[in-house]
Order: structure tokens, then sequence, then C-alpha cells
């Protein structure tokens, strides 16, 4: 049993993004995995009117959410959709978050996390200036769901670089923390492989990166380099640009071990809270 991560260059194109993913998909499951992490913005890339993509999903009228719970049911997968963008459920009228899905192997959706830290940055270097909360709703709840291949606690992308979210996801039982991204060219070279690794070290998790990895619409570049990092900090594999899987297990013995040796959980001398509800 394997733990995939999928590499996309996503662009505008909606059902290609789809057709690109259903292949990387049937190639992981063709080769044992059972649970799959796609990256942030899978299904579209560089679009201008994702609110209005957000809100034909949410009415049930587009192809996003029955593809998902289609693809899970044929490979049998366990599937974290990187992210797409969706309305609050309760309110589909409501600007979009930037939210996670996670789906189990019959389809059905089990856990959604709507992205805390929004990507308002003017990146050095390129000249780029990005707002992602003008388009974007910000989330309020941390997120975990137990699957047969662990506890598993989201994040996106830019969460990254919020070492509290993770702690508090460690605390909450995390087994393995997903992070579907699409960090720039720019700011990933410098970052990107640090971070997970640190974070993977501090929480003693597995730290599955699913990034976009290419070129995208509106001269857009994205750093790629998706990995799967193991509670020691090393990287069990990667891929450093363009479509692509990597597959890696989770040896939850050898995880355990690790923490009691090194009960960092048990020594932390500043509280982290533990939240009432980590309900999907
Ligand atoms: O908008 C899209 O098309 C897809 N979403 C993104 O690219 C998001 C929000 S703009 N990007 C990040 O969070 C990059 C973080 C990052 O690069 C860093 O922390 O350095």
């Amino acid at each position: 049993m394997s733990l995939a991560v999928i590499q996309m260059a996503s662009g505008a194109d909606v059902n290609a993004n789809l057709a690109a993913a259903r292949h990387l998909l049937e190639q992981a499951a063709e080769q044992g995995a059972r649970f799959a992490l796609l990256p942030e913005n899978f299904a579209a890339m560089g679009r201008r009117d994702m609110a209005a993509l957000a809100r034909t999903e949410a009415a049930g009228s587009g192809p996003i959410l029955p593809w998902l719970k289609q693809t899970c049911r044929d490979l049998r997968l366990w599937l974290v959709a990187g992210s797409i963008p969706l309305p609050p459920d309760d309110c589909p009228d409501a600007k979009p978050r930037a939210c996670s899905l996670l789906f189990n192997d019959q389809g059905e959706r089990v856990a959604r996390y709507d992205k805390l830290h929004l990507f308002d940055v003017d990146v050095p270097n390129d000249g780029v200036r990005y707002r992602e909360s003008d388009d974007y709703a910000f989330g309020n709840q941390l997120t975990l769901a137990d699957t047969p291949f662990g506890r598993v606690g989201l994040s996106i992308c830019y969460d990254l670089r919020f070492p509290e979210l993770f702690t508090a996801l460690r605390a909450n039982g995390a087994d393995i923390i997903c992070v579907p991204a699409a960090f720039t060219a720019v700011t990933g070279t410098a970052h990107w492989s640090i971070l997970l690794r640190a974070r993977a070290i501090e929480t003693q998790c597995y730290l599955l990166g699913a990034g976009q990895g290419g070129n995208h619409p509106g001269h857009r570049q994205t750093h790629g380099h998706s990995m799967i990092i193991d509670p020691w900090g090393c990287v069990l594999g990667e891929r450093a640009a363009g479509c692509g899987i990597i597959l890696a297990r989770r040896d939850a013995a050898a995880q355990q071990a690790i923490r009691q040796r090194m009960p960092l959980d048990q020594q932390r001398r500043f509280p982290i809270p533990v939240l009432e509800s980590t309900d999907a």
C-alpha cells in the first residue's frame, strides 16, 4: 500500500486538467497507491472566473465534483483533491474559499479544509503582486480526518509558512500532513523544500507536498519539486518539474519509534490549543 503525490502543470482548461489528473491517478493506482494527493488548483490554473466556477460546482452543475467521486470509485483511491474554489457549504452565494476535499475510496466526501492563510504577498525579484484574499475568503478551522492509512491533517500552499498550524495538527493527532501547493518559482527555490522538511521534523509526521511544476497562463511559473518526506525529515521521493507521480509507504512502527525516542509532543513548554472540534 502506497501513498501517492501527484505533480501537475495545470492550465486554464478544466477538462484537459481533469484528463491529465485521471491519467496520473491511474498510473499511481496501478503501482499500488491507495491514497493520493493532487496539487493546489489542479483543475484550473490562471483563470479569472474562479468565483463563477465555484458557484457552478456548488450548484452541482460543474464537472469537478462528479469527476472526483467517480475517479475515487473507479480507482479505489482515497484522494485529497488539492484545492478547488468552493463557497461555504451553508452559503452558496458567498465569496469562495480555497478548499481541499478528502474523499474515501467509495467517492464520499469525508473532510473539507478551507485555506487559513491566503497569499497576499509582493514576491521579490519577479515583480508579481499576489492578493489571494481579493478572490477568496479566509478559512477559520483546523481539519483532520481518520483514514485506513493514519490520521490526515490538511493544509494548503502558503499555510506551510505558519508552523503553529502544523504543530496544532500534530497536537490533534496527525500522522500524515498534506500540502497541495502552487509555490512560485522564486519563493519555491528559496524556501519550499526547507519548509516541508522542517514541518516533517517538527511534527514527526509524514509530509506530502504536491506542487504545480511548470508554466501557466499569465506568465506564471511554479516551482514543482513535489516530495514525500518521512518523520525524520528524509526525502523519500521527489519530482523536479512537469507532470508525474511519487510513491512512498508510511512505516507506522518507525514513526512511533521516532516519537517515543524523542517525545517532542510531551516536552513542549508552550501550550498548543487542542480544538473542541476538528470536524470536517
Ligand atoms: O491562484 C492560483 O492559480 C493558484 N493558487 C496559488 O497559486 C496560491 C495563491 S495565489 N499560491 C500560493 O499560496 C503560493 C505560496 C507561495 O508561493 C509561497 O508561500 O512562497
